[in-house]
């Protein structure tokens, strides 16, 4: 997860460094993702399970989930080093880091949802048909 934040670093124009992310409670975090139900999983990585929620303020998000197996010393370095990366990047084609959980076995990343669009979409503003 860590290298292809620098490599769009390096590569993409308007980058700025700006910014932290917030702590949020867990309870919230449950009560956003209703309990982390599997009808909310949008996406699985290698570190994380990822679930679409909503803020009590109408925010949609992108709940990263740490598995649990990942919480080692070297899973929890991984985290705190994209907590601090993302939480001072900014730039349109990169989801927003805008919370972050650390809370003993659970630790978790809440990112601005980026809805059903193409990768495309997002950097040029069109559909890629091939
Ligand atoms: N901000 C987001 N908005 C919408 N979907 C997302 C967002 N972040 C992640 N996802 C979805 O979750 C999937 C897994 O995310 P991601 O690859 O970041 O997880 P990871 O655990 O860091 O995986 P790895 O490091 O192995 O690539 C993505 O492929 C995507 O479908």
């Amino acid at each position: 997860m860590f290298t292809m934040v620098i490599r769009r670093r390096q590569s993409l124009p308007g980058l700025s460094l700006s910014g932290t992310g917030d702590a949020l409670d867990r309870s919230t975090i449950r009560e956003a993702t209703r309990n982390f139900s599997e009808a909310n999983v949008i996406g699985e990585g290698g570190y994380s399970v990822v679930y679409r929620g909503q803020l009590r303020d109408g925010t949609m998000v992108a709940v990263k989930r740490l598995k649990k197996y990942y919480l080692t010393d070297k899973g929890k370095e991984d985290f705190s080093r994209e907590v601090g990366v993302m939480s001072t990047l900014r730039h349109v084609n990169l989801a927003k880091l805008l919370y972050y959980c650390r809370e003993e076995d659970e630790w978790i990343l809440v990112y601005e949802l980026m809805e059903n669009r193409s990768l495309n979409l997002y950097i040029f503003g069109t559909r890629c048909n091939a």
